[in-house]
């Protein structure tokens, strides 16, 4: 999806065609995500980012970031890539941040694991000194007593809010987290480069369902406001469905269960409550809705019975 300027100017960061930060979240990560990214670092300076850039791109369209071993890879990544990765590791190498900043592509740089909030944002302020303004951050942990990094989400958070850029989490190979991120307020989630297809759909599934609920989206174009409606959709299936099974637990719990247990006064009193959280559609539109909703659960739950399904 591409963004107008005054998307742009709200702190959106176009990867290729993949706005990041007004919109859906986003999940940068291996097969199966949004983005791609490889990490020259993990080769060990083996592999040139023409080569890795290349191997990515075989059969898949989409935007690829690069992580540079060292600044001999500039001028390849800067050829091949729609990103550049500026590691945890080494996120206060001030001259390779310069030289990455001058390149005038997005730069994801990821918090140190012992950097404060200022040194994170400092690195951004190191790449508008270079001329270029298309920062995302990303919380990448810390190291702590504890085993492996500890995110820290209320960090990230205040990122956001303070630099007005997009923000992501860095999570690894383990998307348990993930509807957590998005919750917080994350504007997409990084996974490792060799991230699994299977963890990509599993972050990607928790950011459009949490999305759905926390984060705000003002569509500008048919098609965007229709994948913002798929978006939700897909929250209010997983509550319809969780919904029938609790419906279908009362009726086996009622001394006389199904339609013929049916109560009016209690449905009446639910919608009303209901068009507290949704005033604008209100009770009188509201209640043929949860009609609807209510006679599936009576319906399904009628047919397990007749089955002998539990
Ligand atoms: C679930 C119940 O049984 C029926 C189904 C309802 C529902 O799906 O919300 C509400 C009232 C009853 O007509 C219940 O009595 O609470």
């Amino acid at each position: 999806m591409s963004l107008s300027t005054a998307e742009l100017e709200r702190g959106a960061v176009n990867l290729g065609t993949l706005a990041v930060g007004a919109g859906p979240a986003v999940v940068i990560g291996g097969p199966g995500a949004d983005a791609r990214w490889v990490s020259l670092r993990d080769h060990h300076g083996r592999v040139g980012a023409a080569g890795a850039v290349a191997a990515v791109r075989a059969g898949w369209p989409g935007p690829v970031l690069v992580e540079p071993f060292s600044a001999g890879d500039l001028a390849e990544i800067a050829e091949h890539a729609d990103g550049v990765v500026v590691g945890a590791a080494w996120m206060q190498d001030f001259q390779l941040v310069r030289a990455v900043a001058r390149l005038g592509l997005p730069v994801l740089v990821q918090r140190g694991p012992a950097a404060t909030l200022e040194e994170w944002l400092a690195i951004a302020d190191y790449c508008v000194a270079e001329g270029n303004d298309r920062i995302l951050l990303c919380e990448s942990g810390s190291r702590t007593h504890l085993a492996g990094v500890t995110l820290d989400l209320a960090l990230m958070r205040a990122a956001r809010s303070r630099s007005g850029r997009p923000v992501l989490v860095d999570l690894g190979e383990d998307p348990t987290l993930a509807g957590a991120a998005i919750a917080a307020g994350a504007d997409g989630l990084l996974l490792a480069p060799d991230a699994t297809e299977q963890t990509a759909l599993a972050a990607q599934e928790a950011a459009k369902v949490v999305g759905a609920l926390t984060r705000p989206e003002a569509p500008g174009s048919v098609l965007a406001a229709r994948g913002a409606i798929d978006r939700v959709d897909a929250a209010l299936a997983v509550l319809l469905e969780r919904r029938a099974e609790l419906a279908g637990t009362v009726q086996r719990l009622k001394p006389v269960g199904g339609f013929a247990g049916r109560d009016m006064d209690r449905e009446r009193r639910l919608v009303a409550e209901m068009a507290r959280r949704a005033p604008a559609l209100g009770e009188a539109r509201l209640a043929p809705i949860m009609n609807a909703v209510i006679e599936a659960g009576l319906h399904l739950a009628e047919e397990r019975r007749a089955s002998g399904q539990a």
